[in-house]
């Protein structure tokens, strides 16, 4: 397995080693020791996979209580990954790295606990799976608005993005503490 940094010194690239032959492909897509030794040590308790059209944006979302970390993987189809530090006491506080995750490039993205996720959809559908560190806690969830100034993603917009009304009412980022 590749693993490549980013701007983030924890959040990790993942190229998972592709076996081909002409059958097609395998992959260890998770391997505990391997994921354990070389890039967290962190259990993962549960799996999530999404289905989205092309144009959807999911996100940004976080859980202030039972924090989640994630590893998300395309199963099919391209996304535009986006993650933002929302770790109060980091240098890089508000600050976000994107990247493109894809079937064709088999990558992953390591994201610890303490940073807001999401995603949009490249192609015309997308089959996201990834694993969490710790349970869905609604409760607790926050959720950030994509287009927030403060952040300035530079989201591959081709069209509006389709959210969900959850996600059409996401607060501030400048508010977060105030939120929660
Ligand atoms: C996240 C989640 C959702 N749900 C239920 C709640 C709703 O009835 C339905 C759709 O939930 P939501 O609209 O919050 O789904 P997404 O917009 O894909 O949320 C995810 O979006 C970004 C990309 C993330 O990183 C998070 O994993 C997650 O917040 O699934 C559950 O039952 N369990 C769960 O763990």
């Amino acid at each position: 397995m590749n693993i490549l940094d980013t701007r983030f010194d924890d959040v990790k690239i993942l190229e998972p080693q592709i076996f081909e032959d002409e059958r097609g492909f395998f992959q260890e897509n998770w391997h505990q020791n391997k994921f354990k030794k070389n890039i967290a040590d962190v259990d993962f308790v549960q799996d999530n996979y999404s289905r989205s059209i092309k144009g959807t944006l999911r996100g940004l979302h976080f859980q202030q209580q039972q924090p989640q970390g994630k590893l998300i993987q395309v199963l099919a189809g391209k996304i535009f990954d986006v993650v933002v530090d929302v770790r109060s006491d980091s240098a890089t506080y508000g600050q976000w790295f994107g990247a493109t995750l894809s079937a064709e490039n088999y990558r992953q993205l390591w994201v610890p606990a303490g940073f807001a996720h999401g995603f949009y959809v490249l192609s015309n559908t997308v089959d996201c799976l990834y694993k969490c560190t710790n349970f869905y806690h609604p409760e607790s969830e926050v959720c950030i608005k994509w287009d927030d100034p403060e952040l300035a993603i530079d989201w591959p917009l081709s069209q509006a993005p389709l959210l969900s009304d959850k996600d059409a009412r996401g607060i501030n980022f400048s508010s977060l503490f105030v939120a929660v």
